[in-house]
Formats: C-alpha cells, sequence, structure tokens
C-alpha cells in the first residue's frame, strides 16, 4: 500500500480521540459508540457489524471466500492517571490508555475502512475486544455467538512496544506470553489502639511480612532454568495514623511459562498464608481473580508472517525473545492458529506508565504493513 497522507491524519485523528476517553474493562461505552460511528462512515455494502457487550465484530464479505481471517484489538484502559501533558490526554480522571490500546484499536479500524472500501477475495472478521487488562473480554467473546457464527480460520493482533523503533516488527514461533493469575489475598486480625500494640495483631505488620516472604518463591522454589514472576502491584491496608489496623489486603500478578509452575506457586502462597495465620494470629483469604493463558503464537504461520516481515522494506523485522507480559489473546490462539506481533512505537516510558507517549507515525507503518500483510494471505 502506497503512502497516504489523508490516511495518515485520519489515523492520528482517531487515536487522539481514543486516548482522551480511556474506560476500564466492560465499561467501554464511549470507546464502542466511537468505533460504530468510524464504522458508519465506511461502505456499507459487504460490511456487517454486530455489538457484544461493550465490543464490536465487524465482517467484511470477500468476493469469493474459501476462509476467514481474523484480527483482534482490545479496546479498555488502565485505572492510572495520565501524566503525558499532552494537548489530548485523557478527559476520564484516573483512568489513561497506557497499554496502547487507543493505538490498536486506531490501527484495525484503519484496516477495516482500507476493506471496506475495498474488497477482499477472502472474508475478514475484526473483533474489538473489552475487558483485556481484567477481567479479560477474550473467553466469553470466544463463546458468544455473535463470534461462532463469524469464528475466523487463522487471527492475528499486535501490541505496541515502546522499547523498539517505529518501523519495527518482532515477535517468534511458540509462546510469546506468559500464564498469567491474578492475585488479591485479604488479612483480618484484631486492630486497636496505636499505643497499646501489645493487645493487638498488627495487620499493616502481617501483610509486609507477607509481601516479603512472596519474594522468595521465585528465588527459592522456582528451577533457576524456568522463568516466573510474583508482583504486588497494590497495597492497602488501616484507616488513620494512630490506630493499629485490623484489615489489610494486597494484590498482585503471577505470571509463568508453564501451568506446573503456576501450580507450584499457588501451593506455595497457600502455604506461607498458612504460616503467616500462626505467626500474626489473623485469618488470610486469597482470590486468584481472573487468569489468561499464554500466547502460544502458531509455528507455520508465524514461519510465514516472519518472511513476508523480512522481505517487507519500509519494515525492520527482529525475532525476539518471549516476555512475561500476559493476553488473553491468548485465548483465541488455543482454539484458532495465529499469531501476536510487537509493533515498534519508541516511547522513552514503557507500558503502564502513566508517561507512555507512543510515536504516531508507527500507525499508518502498521496499517500499511497489515493491510498487505491480509492481502498476501486473502489471495490464495
Ligand atoms: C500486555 C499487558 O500488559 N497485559 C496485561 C494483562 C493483565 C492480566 C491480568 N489482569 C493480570 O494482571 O494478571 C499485563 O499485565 O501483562
Amino acid at each position: 500500500m502506497s503512502y497516504d497522507k489523508a490516511l495518515e491524519e485520519r489515523l492520528v485523528a482517531r487515536r487522539r480521540a481514543l486516548h482522551q476517553i480511556p474506560e476500564l474493562g466492560f465499561q467501554e461505552f464511549k470507546t464502542q459508540q466511537f468505533i460504530l460511528q468510524v464504522l458508519e462512515k465506511c461502505p456499507q455494502k459487504f460490511l456487517h457489524t454486530q455489538t457484544w457487550e461493550t465490543g464490536v465484530l465487524v465482517k467484511i464479505n470477500g468476493i469469493d471466500p474459501s476462509k476467514t481471517i481474523g484480527y483482534r484489538t482490545d479496546i479498555d484502559g488502565l485505572p492510572i492517571v495520565e501524566e503525558t501533558s499532552s494537548p489530548f490526554s485523557s478527559q476520564h480522571e484516573g483512568r489513561m490508555h497506557a497499554c496502547g490500546h487507543d493505538l490498536h484499536m486506531t490501527i484495525a479500524l484503519g484496516l477495516v475502512e482500507h476493506f471496506s472500501r475495498n474488497q477482499p477475495a477472502q472474508n475478514l472478521v475484526f473483533i474489538f475486544q473489552p475487558a483485556e487488562e481484567g477481567p479479560g473480554g477474550a473467553k466469553p467473546i470466544l463463546a458468544s455467538e455473535e463470534f461462532r457464527t463469524w469464528k475466523p480460520d487463522e487471527i492475528y493482533a499486535l501490541h505496541i512496544a515502546p522499547e523498539l523503533p517505529v518501523g519495527t516488527i518482532a515477535t517468534k514461533p511458540g509462546i510469546l506470553f506468559a500464564n498469567t493469575s491474578e492475585l488479591f489475598i485479604d488479612f483480618k486480625g484484631k486492630g486497636g489502639h496505636a499505643a497499646y500494640p501489645h493487645k493487638t495483631e498488627d495487620m499493616v505488620v502481617a501483610a509486609s511480612h507477607f509481601v516479603t516472604q512472596l519474594q522468595s518463591i521465585v528465588a527459592r522454589n522456582i528451577s533457576p532454568l524456568d522463568s516466573a514472576v510474583v508482583t504486588i502491584g497494590k497495597v492497602e491496608a488501616g484507616t488513620k495514623q494512630n490506630i493499629i489496623a485490623e484489615n489489610a489486603r494486597i494484590e498482585g500478578t503471577i505470571r509463568t511459562l508453564s501451568l506446573e509452575s503456576m501450580k507450584d506457586i499457588k501451593a506455595r502462597i497457600e502455604g506461607l498464608a498458612k504460616g503467616l495465620e500462626v505467626a500474626f494470629r489473623c485469618e488470610t483469604t486469597i482470590d486468584y481473580g481472573s487468569n489468561y493463558c499464554q500466547v502460544y503464537n502458531d509455528h507455520t504461520l508465524t514461519d510465514s508472517f516472519i518472511s513476508f516481515a523480512e522481505n517487507y522494506s519500509p519494515i525492520t523485522f527482529k525475532r525476539c525473545d518471549k516476555a512475561m507480559t500476559g493476553e488473553d489473546f491468548g485465548y483465541f490462539l488455543e482454539e484458532i492458529p495465529g499469531l501476536m506481533f510487537w509493533l515498534g512505537v519508541n516511547s522513552e516510558h514503557g507500558l503502564h506508565s502513566s508517561k507512555l507517549n507512543a510515536d504516531e507515525a508507527s500507525l499508518s507503518i502498521a496499517v500499511n504493513y497489515m493491510v498487505d500483510f491480509l492481502e498476501s494471505r486473502t489471495s490464495n
């Protein structure tokens, strides 16, 4: 596809509009309306649209289809206060597109726009999926009637990579992203007056000990040749500086490359919690929230994708290593062969940073590349 200035301007304008209205999982009401408005402006001759919860599914009928090719984007934002001071910063206090889903959606809309004007040989299905950051929209959308009637035969998705230069695409066959499980632990004990610690069981101290104990799991219970992560991202406790807290809560995430390690880590967490109950005379309640399976790229399709990318001159292709990020796109890949790849956006600040600042030049590069790639997949 050749360079098109008007397309580039439309992509940037859409990305900025979406960037200003980030919404959490299954609350993407304005986002859904925005997507539907863009779709309404596309030629409707061979385009069909369905909504599912706060998501949207689009089918473009091919000229002479023998298969259906899928492309998925996530659409939700994160509970982060934006600190970019950009003129198109989030208008939703405490919410930010800090994982690039605004760019992901813009690229998907650019692809729909192109193929609604240039009918492909094969059917194309675009999935605008809610709640990737949690609690997970992929599993329920996969089970939905709307998706099952349009189920693709192969499927693709991208994720922005702040650390890669614009114009770079990276991926690998096999495991790309880790298995994940959320982790929520509540601690309950006897609170009281700050001056009488001997009459209480302090849940600030108990939870602090527990956070420290968790650090030993990956260091001491997982093989050094395996990889795993236990991160606590949020700690909450107490009501006032001179009251000993009777409640504490920690929230985190577990990442592993194998399901066996995930099971081992959970068993170890439960063991440590039992020990803590005895040591601090408290109660603990563990909730694992939602979990995602690994992102596993199909070997044959990834090899074709890589050879296409390596021979596509505006793109620099890089073979990357796996990462401990999670993505519920893994559930699509469990059922449908396909792959996910990284798209370079060259930001000094990384994913989930309040200062993430992706280079918008990546938008038209991704649309042009994916138009040409999807055309190569639909022409045979
Ligand atoms: C690409 C990315 O950043 N994805 C998220 C997925 C979150 C999964 C789940 N809510 C969890 O926290 O375990 C990530 O944090 O990797």
